[in-house]
């Protein structure tokens, strides 16, 4: 969608801000460009909507040389957000919102309505926040009508300068996830600039890395912080680069534990039986509709008059004891594909040594260990190194490495 062919950008003043890039974004995709200040993040973008002529080479839009197209014609096809969102002091949010579709004639009546909708969409509230000024907003809101503004007419291509770069970081996390939250279902072609590793992590499909006026790494997230591929992109991503990438690989199934699994009503022995058989600490309990229930373990069940909860007690004596009696609750769940650091962190909370995985119709697939969270992440890296699905990593390379 987006195509840099060996662009080269030179200031007048000799300054080479962009040498020979090339780079593809595909339609849907966001890539963000991330590295430290004066690299030529900035000079980059503005060459896409011609604020900025490159020296040499080219860029294709949608197949199209841009050089060619009347810069204002372009201008529309491409939505662009800056950290000093640029919103006109002396107009109503309603109006900033709508100056695309002002400028391209809409009428009135149109232009309220988009601007409206929008404005919902970023979650500004247009009968509360439209007829406000910029100065009677937060920083957060500004950010929000930004957005808001570059989406008005519905352009395929946005260009986003740093749009979250002027918040605290707590609102800044909260405007990347409704970003992220609206991209997946606008799902438009994103050039994100940021000197953020963090945001460039959370945010991109993939991140380019700058280094000098040239691009170092383009890869996915996970793999930038696994398999850095110069030392400058190590040193950039940051010593806790493995704890980054918890962030971003999720659990697969091939990652995760099969303890045996018992159901509510087993009968106690058999429950035993089994657990020994497996030569098991602990079994997974599950209830009559198989969803999980918690666990058992298997001091509680080795002597027949180990230590029973309070519903054995009141039980009738007459009835066989069940996996019910000695069962214990578990809350520390999540589905598959959560991000690794989430299962580290649910594990943390619960105070648990794992957790249960679930899949997309809550049925219980696995669990996840603290042993088998770091041979996930070794065989994700393994993986990405040489470019291969993390399930066909066998576990002996993560043993030896
Ligand atoms: N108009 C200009 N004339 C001369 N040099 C320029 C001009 N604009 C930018 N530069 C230089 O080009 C280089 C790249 O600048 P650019 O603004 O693209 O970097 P950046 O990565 O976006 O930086 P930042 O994160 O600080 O915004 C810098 O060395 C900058 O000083």
């Amino acid at each position: 969608m987006i195509r840099f062919e060996n662009v080269t950008k030179r200031y007048p003043d000799g300054t080479t801000a962009v040498h020979e890039l090339s780079l593809e974004v595909a339609r849907g995709e966001l890539v963000t460009l991330v590295g430290p200040s004066g690299c030529g993040k900035t000079t980059t973008m503005k060459m896409v909507n011609r604020l900025i002529e490159p020296t040499s080479g080219r860029i294709l839009l949608d197949g199209e040389d841009i050089s060619a197209v009347d810069p204002v014609e372009l201008r529309r096809r491409i939505g662009y957000v800056i950290q000093q969102v640029g919103l006109f002091p002396h107009k109503t949010v309603l109006d900033n919102t709508a100056t695309v579709p002002y400028l391209l004639g809409w009428s009135k009546a149109e232009r309220r309505e988009r601007a409206a909708e929008l404005l919902d969409l970023v979650g500004l509230d247009p009968s509360r926040y439209g007829d406000r000024y910029p100065d009677q907003l937060s920083g957060g809101q500004r950010q929000r009508v930004g957005v808001a503004r570059a989406l008005a007419a519905d352009p395929p291509v946005l260009l986003m300068d740093e749009p979250f770069g002027a918040v605290d970081p707590v609102v800044r996390e909260h405007l990347q996830n409704e970003f992220l939250k609206l991209q997946s279902t606008l799902h438009k072609t994103v050039l994100f600039v940021t000197h953020d590793i963090e945001e460039a992590v959370r945010l991109g499909d993939r991140i380019a890395v700058y280094g000098e006026g040239r691009i170092e790494q383009f890869d996915p997230p996970a793999k930038v912080l696994g398999a850095p591929a110069t030392p400058y992109v190590a040193d950039f991503v940051g010593a806790d680069r493995g704890l980054k990438r918890l962030s971003v690989t999720p659990i697969e199934r091939g990652d995760l534990e099969e303890p045996p699994v018992v159901h509510l009503d087993d009968p106690i022995d058999k429950a035993r039986a089994r657990m020994r058989g497996e030569g098991a600490r602990w079994a997974v309990v599950l209830d009559d509709a198989d969803e999980l229930h918690g666990w058992l373990a298997a001091e509680a069940v080795d002597s027949p008059a180990g230590p029973a909860s309070p519903a054995a007690k009141s039980q009738d004596k007459t009835s066989p004891p069940t996996v019910a009696d000695h069962a214990r609750r578990m809350e520390a769940w999540l589905p598959l594909g959560s991000p690794l650091k989430q299962a580290f962190s649910s594990m943390l909370q619960h105070d648990a040594g794992w957790i249960a995985v679930l899949d997309d119709a809550d049925r219980f697939v696995g669990v996840l260990t603290p042993g088998r969270l770091h041979e996930a992440l070794r065989r994700s890296i393994d993986a990405d190194e040489r470019d291969v699905r993390r399930d066909e990593v066998e576990l002996e390379t993560v043993a030896d490495a």
